[in-house]
Parts: structure tokens; C-alpha cells; sequence
């Protein structure tokens, strides 16, 4: 609540005022009558004290009437017999009587006996002095003369003020002739005083007059009745007084009394105490009423805020609200209404909720809340608008009362484009999902989603006491497949291996890429290792297939490594692990074979790996050495060329031989800048050797297929040539028969570029990948390198020396030099001279040769080295 201060102040001045003038009202009226209250009570008092004084008065009348009418006295007036005195008029008789003085006074006022007593002493006094002077005056005798009844009042004498009562005396009957007067009187001292003071129950003040009137407005009267003059000393105090005349009509006392303004007093009290009381009540009910006021005021314009603000809102809200009545006619539309249905406000309002949408009123009931109590129950509904524009729009209704009349509040919000977008991004949620958990080129199952299912499966194998079969496919040489013939080519690899897997298996199974050339099939419910074996035999059949792309025919293999949940580890993490370990062991093993894991297989993969760390650095550190094998001319035995052998000077495990670390070299990539070392060392020693003066000896250099796909290979031989200044006949390059049946195609014209340039190009390994004829003689190479396998039964197997002899019959017709490999007997070197083969490579010619024992053996065999030429004489 927002305090106004100056409302405050200002209902706080007005409450002033306003008690202020009620207060001195109240004042004005009430102390007045309050004031007449006192006066009436101050009268009352004066009245009872005058009272007592007349009756004190009358009584004194009365007793001196009663001695003035007895016959002893009027007999005593005749005969002046003292004796009357002496027993009458005695001490006691002034005590009992309670006079100061009694006097018998003749016709003509003269004393004729009397005595004056003091009451207070209690002794006889003189005769007041002048006292008898009054009552023979002209003034005194009118006084009787007037009266007829006799004298009572007040007179003055210089002893005081004395109430008298004269009477005339006469018979005890009341009979004249008079005889003269008596004459009692009782001094207005101190002690009448008090004793008028305790009749009239009130402390009174008595002043002496000596003078005539000194006191304002006294009036000259001739009665002697008593006169009362009230003044209002303060708010405390009224002073009353009464002034008593003499008998002559003269001024003589004054008898006052002070009085307290109890009432006056309390009166007051009562008026502050009430307008304190009023003031302090008008204050809070004033600050009672100025914050009802001020919250009546505030909610107020809360409320003619949140009108407006609700019709604004109303009007401009950037969605479409409707007013309507139970039956579904509008009360009220908003701008936004008009423009989503492209109608114009009246003609909106002459339609109702039927004319523009399919949901039924009643649907809308069904879902209304009351407004306000809680948030509105939202729905969908299609609009039809001006001309049948249509949209889809967010209903939300709630209802209200008004005057008993039920009217729904409905909002309507154009969500077309929204579920639009909505409907999207589902779509591409969908898609991002699929991306997330396959693959896209093959549609399989990716890594991510491989190992959800995998853990799925293991958790279904705990509870059906089952295994997992995890088996880690991985297609041999594929890097140097994609390299060579181009991702493309590779891709669609990938995809017919994806095809084939998926065809040979179940359903139930499942084959997911694990990138690369890497898949990953999962078997369930495997009861032991039988059936997986059998799984591997027909992954393996089936990748073996010769596979066209285009015009081009391949031959694969794979290698799979497979291990069993949960034999072979606790979750599919180390499941995993062991499979692709013994994946890696299928590749060690030769390849396009399968491996179950076995807790060795962790070993030599651990060394596979510490293999490759120390061939990363056996370049820089030059740790690689060549060693040379002649090939000898069978016939004359003539060294026809050198074959240059890889050796790695590992520092701890010695020589390496390259059997151990080629195959890891292309896997890694580092075959490339190792294969251009060999060359350049073979060339350099070649020339190094022509320079010690050995005769010109052509070199051959083994080429692994990785090399031959790498861009550039054909400018780094020749470069190489080049710097060592090696003419290109003196180099032979060798291919093994496995990339010439892949690749052939596709490096025919690198082959010939290299054999235009004059380099000899020789086929490794010759038979054992069953080349087709059609190749050997598309393609220039010179040479035919017979496998060593052949060699190997060529005495004892006729099927292999008939092989032998049709490579020989085949390099003869074709133009190729035939070189036997592996000779390590006598008898093998007499079959294959027997069976016409031109040239020769083997351990029992040549071993192979570090350069320096190589030179000295070439400085021997030049000059005719009888140990070389024994062999070949028999
Ligand atoms: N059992 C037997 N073996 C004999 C006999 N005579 C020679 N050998 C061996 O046969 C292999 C001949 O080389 P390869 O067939 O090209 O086979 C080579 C070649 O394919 C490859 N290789 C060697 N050096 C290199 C190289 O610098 N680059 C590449 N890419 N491969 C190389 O490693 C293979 C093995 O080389 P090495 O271990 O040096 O083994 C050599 C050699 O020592 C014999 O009478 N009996």
C-alpha cells in the first residue's frame, strides 16, 4: 500500500479542527450550564444560610413576644418592682434565652432596667453603649409605628452587629394599653456565626458594614430581606454573598462564602477526557478510513488497470482470442482473430464457432476450466478462414460466468508452421538418431549402436545362462585396396562385404560396421563354440568370392578374431578387446583365417605394439641395413642381378627379418618412406660398388603393393635414379603376384611407364595366385620369380614340378625370365637345369649378403669363383 502523507496530514488537521470547534462547543454549552449548576448550588447554600439567620430571627421574635405578653412583665412596667428583675432576668436566663442583652424600655423608649450578658465569658457586661439612643428616634418610632407588630432586625453598634427583637409589652392576653417595650438581642459575634455557618452547613466569611454600600450594585432597598451577590472567581472558586440590612434599611453586613467549582471542575475533566478520547478514536478511525480509502482507491485502479491492460492484451495479442456464448455465437473477437480467418470484425461477429472450425462446441466444453482456477486444457483444432484459407491452430479454452451467462474465453494460436517444423525436425531427429547408431554407407548397425546391443545381450545371456559370440571381422590388405583403386571403388567394396555378411546370417544375428574395414557380428544364444566356428568358416566363404566392381574383378580375404561372453571377459568392453585381439592374431597367423581368443594372444598383441612404437623410430635412428641375394643365371652360372633384403638392427632384439616387421610397415603406412631408403641404399651401393670397380650388376628392389598405390611413386623412383645416377636398366622393381591380380588394371599404365623407362619389372611369388595368362602378357614384366613353394617338392611331387616346368614353358614363350626361388638342395637346382628354368635364387647358391661381404663375393664370382661355378659344372 502506497502511504499518502499529505492525505494523512491533512485528515489528521481536519480531525483538529473538527474536535476544536466541538470542544469549545461543548465548552460554550456545558461549562455554562455547569456555571448554572454552581450558581443555583451557591444560591441554594446562601438561600439556607439566610434561612437559619431569619429563622434565628423569629425565634428571637418569638421569645421576646412571649416576655413582652406576660403579665408579670406588664405588672412589672406599672409597679418597677425590682424584685421581677432580680428572679427573671438572672445569668442563666441569658444562657438559656442565648441573648446578650434584655431591656425593658418605658413608652417613650427609655431604658427601665436591663442588663447585657457575654455569652462567651459568661459574665454580665455594661449596657451596650447608644443602644437605648435608637429607640428614642423619630426614625425608630416611624419603624413601629409601621411595623404595628414589633422590631426585629438587625442594629448597629459599635460592639457589633446585634439581631434584636423589640416588642411592645402587654397583657399575658395580649392587651393594652402598652406599657412600654422590651427589647432582646443576641450579638452577631463569632460564635452566632459558626453556629449559622453549621446550620447552613457552610464555612462562612463575615464583614462588618459601617458605612453605606462600598459593594457593587447593592441596591437601596427598604426591606430588610437579604440580598445574594454571586461573582465567578476562577474556574476553581464562586463567591457567594449575602448582605443583610439593619432595621432601619441600611447596609450592615455582609455574611460570604467561598465555593468550589466541583462541578465546573469535574464538568471539564469529563469534556477534555471525552475530546481526548474523541480526538485519539477520530485519529485511528481517520487512518482506518484513509487506508480503506487508499485500498479502495488502489484496487480500484488495479482493477481499471487490469481491465485495460486485459483489453489491450485482448485487442493486440499477436494470437487470435474469441468471446463466445455456450452455443458457440461470438460475443467479442481481437485484431488477431480478424486476420488469421481474413474476415472483418463484423462479419466475425456474425458467425459462431461451427462457421470456422471442425472441433465440435461440445469437445470444446469437455475440455473447458473454469478462469482461473487452473491453466486452460489446450487442444488442436483446423480453422477454416475467408475464401477457405485453413490453418492448424493451438486451441486452449476456459470459461467464465458473467450475470449467470457462461461465456468461453478461446484462444487460438496458428501453429501451421510450427508442426510444420516440428514434423521436421522429428524427421530430422529421426535422421540424426539413425546417423548416430548406423552407418551410413552400409545401413548397418554403427559402433555406438553395436555395443548398446552387445550389452543388451550380454544382460539377456546373464539371465538365459547363455553366451555371446563376439567375432571381429577384418577384410586383409583392404587399406592398400582403397588406396590404390580409390575410395570409390573402395566404398562399393564395403558395401557388397556388408551384403554378404548380412545375407549368410540370421536374423537374429546381428553385423554392424565398426569402421574401416572393420564388422562386428554378434551371435546370441550360443551354446558353445561349434556353431561359431562354422559362423567364421562361411564369413570367410563368403568374403573369398571373387568380387566384380565395374570391369574389374577382386579376390579378398578377411581375418576374424572372436571371442565368447562370458568366457573371454565380464562385459563388452573387454569382450571386445579380446575379440579384436585375436583379430589381430588371425592377421599374424597369415591372414583370411579365424581366431578365437586365448589369454596368449594378449601377449602378442602387447608386442605388436611395442613393435610398432620402435619401428616408428628404426628410420630416424638407422637401424635398417640391406643384405643382397644374387640370382644366378642356372646355365652359366653368372650373376644376373641382386636382390636387396630388408634387415632391421633392432638394438635389442637383433636382427629382424623382414618377414616380422613388413606386414606391420604397410599396416602402419610406414612401408612408404622405408621403401624409399631401400631404394636409394640399393642404389647408392650400387654405385658405391661400380666405384670400387666391381663389373655393373643390376639390383633388385622388393616393392610392397602400399608403395606402388602411393601417389608420386613413379617420380620418386626416377628421382631416386636420378640422384644417385643409376641408369634405370640396372634396377628391377619386384611386385608380388597378389597385387598384380589386384591391381593390374589399374597400375598397367604405371608398369608401363616404369618398363618404358627401362626399369625391369619381376613378379614375386609367381604361382601361387593363379594370374591369368591374359595378364602376363598385357602386362611388361620381364621377370617370373617362381614361388619358393614350388620349389620346395619340385624333386619328390610331379604335380609341383609340373607347375615348374609350365611357369618355365610359360616365362619362355612370353619373353619373361623364369627365376626359381628357394633352391636349398643339389637335387632341387639338377630338376629345375633339368627342366630348363633359366635362372636361380637359394640358399644353396648364395645366402643372402650384408654389402661389404656382397662385394668381396662379387670380386670372387667375376673372376670365375670356382666355389660358385662347382655348383653349376655337375
Ligand atoms: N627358405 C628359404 N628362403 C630363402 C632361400 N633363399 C632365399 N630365401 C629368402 O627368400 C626371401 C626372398 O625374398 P622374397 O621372396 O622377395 O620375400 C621377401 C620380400 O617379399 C620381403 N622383403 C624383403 N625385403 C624387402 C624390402 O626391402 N621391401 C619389401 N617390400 N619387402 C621386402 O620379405 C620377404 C622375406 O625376405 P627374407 O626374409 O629376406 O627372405 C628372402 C630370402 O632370405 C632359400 O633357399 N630357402
Amino acid at each position: 500500500m502506497k502511504w499518502s502523507w499529505k492525505r494523512f496530514l491533512g485528515m489528521g488537521l481536519v480531525i483538529l479542527f473538527l474536535n476544536g470547534t466541538l470542544l469549545m462547543l461543548n465548552r460554550g454549552v456545558f461549562l455554562k450550564s455547569f456555571t448554572r449548576l454552581e450558581n443555583d448550588r451557591a444560591y441554594e447554600t446562601l438561600h439556607r444560610v439566610v434561612g437559619v439567620y431569619q429563622e434565628n430571627l423569629a425565634f428571637l421574635e418569638r421569645m421576646t413576644k412571649d416576655w413582652a405578653n406576660w403579665d408579670d412583665a406588664y405588672a412589672f412596667m406599672q409597679t418597677r418592682d425590682p424584685s421581677f428583675i432580680t428572679s427573671n432576668v438572672v445569668d442563666s436566663t441569658f444562657s438559656t434565652l442565648n441573648v446578650n442583652v434584655i431591656l425593658f424600655l418605658d413608652e417613650q423608649g427609655l431604658p427601665v432596667a436591663g442588663k447585657a450578658y457575654d455569652l462567651i465569658r459568661h459574665g454580665a457586661v455594661p449596657m451596650y453603649v447608644g443602644l437605648q439612643d435608637h429607640f428614642t428616634t423619630e426614625s425608630f418610632a416611624t419603624l413601629v409605628e409601621h411595623q404595628r407588630r414589633g422590631v426585629t432586625g438587625l442594629l448597629r453598634l459599635p460592639q457589633g452587629l446585634l439581631m434584636l427583637s423589640w416588642q411592645p409589652i402587654l397583657t399575658g392576653e395580649g392587651q393594652g394599653p402598652s406599657r412600654g417595650a422590651l427589647l432582646m438581642g443576641r450579638l452577631l459575634d463569632s460564635r452566632e456565626l459558626d453556629r449559622l455557618g453549621a446550620k447552613a452547613e457552610q464555612s462562612l466569611e463575615f464583614g462588618r458594614l459601617h458605612s453605606g454600600p462600598s459593594w457593587p450594585s447593592w441596591s437601596e432597598q427598604s426591606t430588610a430581606a437579604p440580598e445574594i451577590l454571586l461573582r465567578v472567581v476562577d474556574a476553581t472558586r464562586i463567591r457567594a454573598r449575602v448582605l443583610f440590612r439593619d432595621i432601619f434599611g441600611v447596609p450592615a453586613a455582609v455574611i460570604g462564602t467561598n465555593l468550589s467549582r466541583d462541578i465546573y471542575a469535574q464538568g471539564l475533566q469529563s469534556i477534555i477526557y471525552f475530546h481526548i478520547w474523541l480526538l485519539v478514536v477520530s485519529l485511528m478511525a481517520g487512518v482506518c478510513i484513509l487506508v480503506i480509502w487508499d485500498r479502495l482507491a488502489g484496487s480500484r485502479q488495479r482493477q481499471r488497470d487490469s481491465e485495460h491492460l486485459f483489453q489491450h492484451l485482448f485487442q493486440f495479442s499477436a494470437d487470435a482470442f474469441f468471446l463466445c456464448e455456450e452455443q458457440g455465437r461470438f460475443v467479442d473477437v481481437n485484431h488477431q482473430s480478424c486476420a488469421v480467418l481474413g474476415f472483418d470484425r463484423q462479419k466475425l461477429l456474425s458467425l459462431s464457432w461451427s462457421d470456422i472450425t471442425d472441433a465440435a462446441i461440445g469437445n470444446l466444453l469437455s475440455r473447458t476450466q473454469r478462469l482461473s482456477t487452473a491453466a486452460p486444457v489446450p487442444m488442436e483444432a483446423t480453422f477454416t478462414g475467408n475464401r477457405g484459407r485453413t490453418f492448424v491452430g493451438d486451441v486452449s479454452v476456459t470459461h467464465l460466468e458473467i450475470q449467470d451467462q457462461v461465456l468461453f474465453f478461446v484462444l487460438v494460436r496458428d501453429i501451421t508452421e510450427r508442426k510444420a517444423a516440428d514434423t521436421m525436425l522429428r524427421k530430422q531427429k529421426a535422421r540424426l538418431n539413425y546417423l548416430a547408431y548406423h552407418d551410413v554407407l552400409t545401413g548397418l548397425p554403427n559402433r555406438l549402436k553395436a555395443i548398446e546391443l552387445l550389452q543388451t545381450y550380454i544382460g539377456r545371456a546373464n539371465q538365459r545362462d547363455t553366451m555371446v559370440a563376439v567375432l571381429i571381422f577384418d577384410l586383409d590388405r583392404f587399406k592398400n585396396l582403397n588406396e590404390s583403386l580409390g575410395h570409390e571403388t573402395g566404398d562399393e567394396i564395403l558395401m557388397e562385404v556388408a551384403r554378404r555378411i548380412q545375407e549368410m546370417l540370421r536374423d537374429t544375428d546381428v553385423v554392424a560396421r565398426f569402421g574401416g574395414d572393420e564388422f562386428l557380428v554378434l551371435l546370441e544364444h550360443v551354446a558353445d563354440s561349434t556353431g561359431v566356428k562354422h559362423v567364421a568358416e562361411k564369413l570367410l566363404e563368403a568374403i573369398a568370392q571373387p568380387l566384380r566392381i565395374g570391369e574389374q574383378q577382386f579376390y579378398l580375404t578377411g581375418s576374424i578374431g572372436i571371442s565368447l561372453y562370458p568366457k573371454h571377459g565380464e562385459n563388452a568392453q573387454t569382450i571386445l578387446k579380446a575379440a579384436d585381439s585375436a583379430m589381430y592374431f588371425a592377421k599374424e597367423q597369415g591372414r583370411n583365417t579365424y581366431r578365437f581368443f586365448i589369454p596368449s594372444i594378449n601377449v602378442e598383441v602387447e608386442e605388436r605394439l611395442y613393435l610398432e612404437t620402435d619401428l616408428r623410430q628404426a628410420l630416424n635412428l638407422e637401424q635398417f641395413m640391406l643384405f643382397y641375394q644374387p640370382e644366378f643365371n642356372l646355365h652359366t652360372g653368372k650373376v644376373e642381378c641382386l636382390e636387396t633384403l630388408l634387415r632391421w638392427q633392432h638394438p635389442k632384439r637383433g636382427i629382424v627379418g623382414p618377414g616380422e616387421f613388413i606386414p606391420l610397415a604397410e599396416d602402419t603406412g610406414l612401408i612408404v618412406p622405408i621403401g624409399e631408403w631401400v631404394l636409394q641404399e640399393a642404389c647408392r651401393q650400387v654405385i658405391a660398388w661400380r666405384e670400387q670397380g666391381l663389373p655393373s650388376i643390376r639390383v633388385a628392389v622388393n616393392i610392397s603393393a602400399r608403395q606402388f598405390r602411393q601417389s608420386g611413386f613413379i617420380e620418386m623412383v626416377f628421382r631416386v635414379l636420378k640422384q644417385y645416377g643409376l641408369a634405370a636398366e640396372w634396377l628391377e622393381l619386384e611386385i608380388t603376384e597378389s597385387f598384380v591380380i589386384q591391381s593390374a588394371e589399374h597400375a598397367l599404365n604405371m608398369f608401363k611407364v616404369l618398363r618404358q623407362s627401362g626399369i625391369s619389372l619381376a613378379v614375386d611369388d609367381f604361382g601361387q595366385g593363379y594370374s591369368s595368362l591374359s595378364y602376363l602378357r598385357k602386362f611388361p614384366f620381364t621377370k617370373l620369380k617362381m614361388d619358393r613353394a614350388f620349389v620346395k617338392n619340385v624333386v619328390n611331387d610331379p604335380h609341383d614340378e609340373a607347375i615348374a616346368a609350365a611357369i618355365i614353358a610359360m616365362g619362355d614363350s612370353l619373353g619373361q625370365e623364369v627365376v626359381a626361388e628357394g633352391i636349398e638342395t643339389r637335387e632341387q637346382l639338377d630338376t629345375l637345369r633339368t627342366l630348363g628354368c633359366p635362372c636361380g635364387q637359394g640358399y644353396y647358391l648364395a645366402l643372402p649378403m650384408e654389402g661389404p661381404k656382397m662385394a668381396e663375393f662379387l670380386q670372387r664370382v667375376t673372376g670365375d669363383s670356382p666355389a660358385v661355378l662347382r655348383a653349376f659344372r655337375k
